[in-house]
């Protein structure tokens, strides 16, 4: 599943480079610097409170950098809103799912596409393209999204998202809460996405073994620094990682 990796020759899709930030006074990220290449799935790793959702909230403009660089293909986007960054094809898909549960299942994954000007045959289109790798949910389109099971609104969330026809998918704690059978068949339809777009995804998982077996390369954070960064097979072999986060 995990192939090698040479970003050598490619440019960054995304470039995070001494990226600084917190909550008010309180700091959580020291001089970050991560970098997302065109098409790649790559893990952000580390244990609760490392600050894993804090980058996600940088790279989606909720959370603005106190310093460093921000960069979108090369174009510096430091101080873009939400809404900006959407439009330069971020698509955040956060912790806990976030739907509107008094909403059906269709009525949130339209709310995906709401800022895109497409007409109403592309939007219909796009959601049967939802619906083709979502099966559970395209036969619960008119149910209400809080009637559904944890799995079958991540896979609404990950709908959402990409109704919004993303070129950067950041999905925050996609297994939380979730039986492993159900965490297989996600990765493994987002991964046929993936194939299938020309699509760059961020995950943040805390675990390990699960992020690292999806990524082909991934940051370990640690106390709001990047400890360590490599490819995934490099980092599930490296001794220190699996002392710390797998126990062996
Ligand atoms: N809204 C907030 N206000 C103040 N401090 C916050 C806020 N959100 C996060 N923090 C703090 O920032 C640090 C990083 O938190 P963050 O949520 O990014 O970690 P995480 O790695 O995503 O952890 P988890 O896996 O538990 O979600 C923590 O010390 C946390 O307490």
């Amino acid at each position: 599943m995990v192939s090698g990796v040479n970003n050598s020759l490619k440019q960054p899709i995304i470039t995070l480079k001494n990226a600084s930030t917190g909550y008010g006074i309180a700091q959580a990220l020291w001089e970050i610097t991560l970098e997302l290449y065109p098409r790649e799935i790559v893990a952000l790793i580390g244990s609760n409170g490392a600050g894993k959702t804090t980058v996600l909230r940088v790279l989606s403009g909720v959370l603005p950098l106190w310093s460093g660089e921000y960069k979108i293909n090369g174009e510096d986007v430091k101080g873009y809103t939400p809404p900006d960054l959407v439009n330069k094809g971020i698509c955040h898909v956060p912790e806990g799912r976030q739907l509107f549960y008094g909403l059906s299942v269709e009525e949130n994954l339209r709310m995906g596409a709401f800022a895109l000007k497409k007409s109403r045959a592309e939007i219909n289109e796009r959601l049967e393209w939802i619906y083709n790798f979502f099966p559970e949910i395209a036969k619960r389109r008119n149910q209400l999204a809080g009637t559904l099971s944890g799995g079958e609104q991540q896979m609404v969330a990950i709908g959402r998202g990409l109704m919004g026809d993303p070129s950067i998918l950041l999905i925050d704690e996609l297994s939380l809460g979730l039986a492993p059978v159900i965490v297989d068949r996600i990765y493994e339809t987002l991964q046929k996405i993936h194939r299938e777009r020309e699509i760059t995804i961020m995950i943040v998982e805390q675990d390990m073994e699960l992020a690292l077996s999806v990524a082909s390369r991934g940051y370990v954070l640690e106390n709001g620094r990047i400890s360590i960064s490599g490819n995934s097979r490099d980092l599930i072999n490296n001794e220190a990682i699996r002392e710390a986060y797998l126990g062996v």
